[in-house]
């Protein structure tokens, strides 16, 4: 059964105008796939996609060989959106361990998901009393309760300090290496170096595909972030070339190809 997910030709629209064009890429289990993209570009829009609860304009998104959305993914995809998601009047044990139930395992792995996002000394705590920081890790303790085979995570390590940020990461690591798909949103570009491979985004398009070291190589910059403002000052036209040099590493969608076979 194929795993991981694949998305092609995904044109999603919102309040009118479309935030999503023509988007291809492949996410991969076994790896920490980052989206990276500055703010507004679209990388909720197509997590929300993913999960199946964006309605999109066309295009498919196989999700651990089903359609996006299929209710059987239910318990096997996770997902962290930015905004709360856990019940401000119960405790953070209270919160994971309904979770756990929800998903049908026991009172240890919701023990398990608070010690993994370092929040037991805080378990007994209420919710609504916890800092941005914490909550967003009892957040994704809750999602992290059911083992899912996909863990969708948008922006998660917002408002963490360095030390968490790094233990969170290391964690992502270790769920992709047991064959977990991982997808992390980030609009900071030093998280993207965290990652195994990057997608990176700009005005609802996908820019570039590849691992940290392989963007560093096509853009001749050492730092990610300048290598994301070389992509974005060579333009759209650049990129197609490339594409079309370097198929696997970049974008190669209807629209990539078309511009590129015009620019020889
Ligand atoms: N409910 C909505 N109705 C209309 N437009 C929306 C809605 N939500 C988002 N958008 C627009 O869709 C575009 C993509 O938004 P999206 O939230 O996917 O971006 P993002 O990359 O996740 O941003 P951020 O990093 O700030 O979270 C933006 O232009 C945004 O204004």
């Amino acid at each position: 059964m194929p795993t991981g997910v694949q998305i092609t030709e995904l044109n999603v629209n919102r309040g009118g105008r479309s935030v999503l064009t023509d988007f291809t890429c492949e996410i991969p289990p076994g790896r920490v796939t980052g989206l990276l993209g500055p703010s507004g570009s679209g990388k909720t829009t197509m997590m929300r996609a993913i999960v199946g609860v964006q309605r999109i304009r066309s295009g498919t998104i196989t999700v651990l060989g089903l359609a996006a959305g299929d209710p059987r993914l239910r318990r096997r995809v996770g997902y962290v959106t930015q905004e709360p998601s856990i019940y401000a009047d119960l405790s953070v044990a209270a919160n994971v361990t309904y979770f756990a139930t929800l998903y049908g395992v026991g009172a240890a792995e919701a023990h398990t998901a608070i010690g993994d996002v370092g929040l037991s000394e805080a378990a007994d705590q209420l919710a609504g009393n916890l800092s941005g920081g914490q909550h967003a890790r009892a957040s994704l303790a809750c999602a992290l309760v059911a083992h899912p085979e996909l863990l969708i995570l948008d922006e998660p390590t917002v408002g963490q300090d360095p030390v968490l940020r790094r233990d969170l990461w290391q964690h992502f690591h270790r769920l992709a290496e047991t064959g977990t798909t991982v997808l992390v949103s980030s609009h900071v570009m030093d998280e993207a170096a965290r990652c195994d491979r990057l997608l990176l985004i700009r005005q609802g398009r996908l820019i570039a595909d590849d691992t940290p070291d392989g963007l560093r190589r096509t853009t001749g910059e050492t730092d990610l972030e300048a290598a994301f403002l070389s992509l974005v000052s060579r333009g759209t036209d650049a990129l197609c070339r490339f594409a079309s040099r370097s198929p696997p590493r970049f974008a190669s969608s209807r629209n990539c190809v078309t511009i590129a076979a015009r620019s020889h």
